[in-house]
């Protein structure tokens, strides 16, 4: 471990040193690296990069920051180069623990570094920060609460339907207040988040996104960047949540009718609307929907503004409520022998 143990960037506020980060060469000798696929594993090696995303974070001093996926700890560093309180990392793959503890053990008298070995996705953030308090939602500041990562790309979509979800709930890393995020995603993924009405981008995650935050693009970086370089650029987005979220309808209903809305982006929206209803009673719940919400049904999903999205989520919610037997209804669940031959006619009419 010669490399890692050589010690060059200090601590600017405590005079601490960290251990440099390993290079290329040293990534292949140390962790017989090879970058595994299926972790979407592509890593960041300069640290006017990594010092960028964190600085795209807003002030993290004295705060608690989550971050996914360290890898070899470029972004860590530059983490702790911010003197959080509280740093929590979450890793999948065990060869990047001896880098990570050599790190936990640096920064161990003047911050508490804990390392998680495991899947982002089955993490509780509700219990990594057991000092920091509830911080009110509605006052004006942030909670000090931060989750900051270069994503795995192959999760990253699922990942942030999920904090979403969280968010709206005030669950999770919402449980503290109104925590922020700032993550790397592929740079189409990164515009689509961000993408307004009418424009090329504008799909689900774009409507959902601007539902329960604000979410900036902030900047983009090159694939070249990247060991080993991935196909596409990269996009670096925070998100912060909105103080009021412009609906108080269930996370799970407006998800299913948001899906529903962009299934068939190139029909008018009518279309996606309507296999929200089972086929007996469709055509007129569809009519209902479309009255109730003043939307017009001829318009393709890219072209409605997220209020419009909203009306329509909201005259569902209504109907659903007049008529609890749509609730449960999957338009594309496995049609029953006999009665499948007509529902595929009717939802291909
Ligand atoms: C794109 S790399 C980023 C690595 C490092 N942060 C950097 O910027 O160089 C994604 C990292 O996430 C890890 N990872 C992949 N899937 C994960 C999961 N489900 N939970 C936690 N970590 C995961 C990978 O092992 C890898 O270290």
């Amino acid at each position: 471990m010669a490399t890692v143990t050589k010690i060059s960037k200090a601590l600017t506020s405590t005079g601490v040193r960290l251990p440099p980060l390993p290079t290329i060469r040293d990534l292949v000798k140390l962790y017989q690296l090879r970058a595994i696929k299926q972790l979407s594993q592509n890593f960041l090696m300069d640290e006017r990069l990594t010092d960028k995303i964190v600085r795209a974070a807003g002030n993290i001093r004295d705060h608690y920051v989550l971050e996914v996926g360290p890898g070899p700890g470029g972004i860590t560093r530059s983490i702790i180069r911010q003197n959080p309180r509280h740093l929590v990392v979450v890793e999948k793959d065990r060869r990047f623990m001896p880098s990570m503890e050599m790190l936990a053990e640096v920064t161990q008298p003047f911050m508490r570094m804990d390392i998680v070995q495991g899947d982002i996705l089955d993490y509780r953030i509700e219990k990594a920060f057991p000092d920091c308090s509830q911080h009110d939602w509605m006052d004006g500041k942030r909670a000090p609460v931060h989750l900051i990562g270069n994503l795995p790309f192959a999760i990253s979509t699922r990942l942030l339907i999920n904090w979403l979800r969280d968010m709206s709930l005030r669950t999770g890393a919402w449980s503290y207040g109104r925590a922020s995020l700032t993550l790397t995603f592929q740079k189409e993924v990164a515009e689509r988040i961000v993408a307004p009405i009418l424009s090329d981008q504008r799909c689900r995650l774009s409507v959902m996104n601007q539902i329960w935050s604000k979410p900036d693009l902030r900047f983009m970086i090159s694939g070249r960047a990247f060991v080993p370089k991935p196909e596409v650029d990269v996009g670096v987005v925070t998100i912060v949540p909105l103080r009021t979220p412009l609906t108080e309808v269930h996370f799970d209903t407006v998800e299913k009718v948001i899906r529903n809305i962009f299934s068939m982006r190139q029909k008018y929206c009518r279309r996606g609307v309507s296999n929200l209803y089972p086929p007996d009673g469709r055509e007129e719940l569809t009519g209902e929907t479309f009255k109730k919400a003043t939307v017009d049904p001829l318009a393709r999903s890219f072209q409605l503004s997220v209020d419009e999205c909203l009306r329509i989520v909201e005259a569902y919610d209504e109907l659903s409520r007049q008529h609890p037997e749509i609730v449960g209804y999957d338009f594309r669940a496995p049609k029953i022998k006999g009665a499948g031959a007509r529902e595929n006619r009717d939802v291909d009419q």
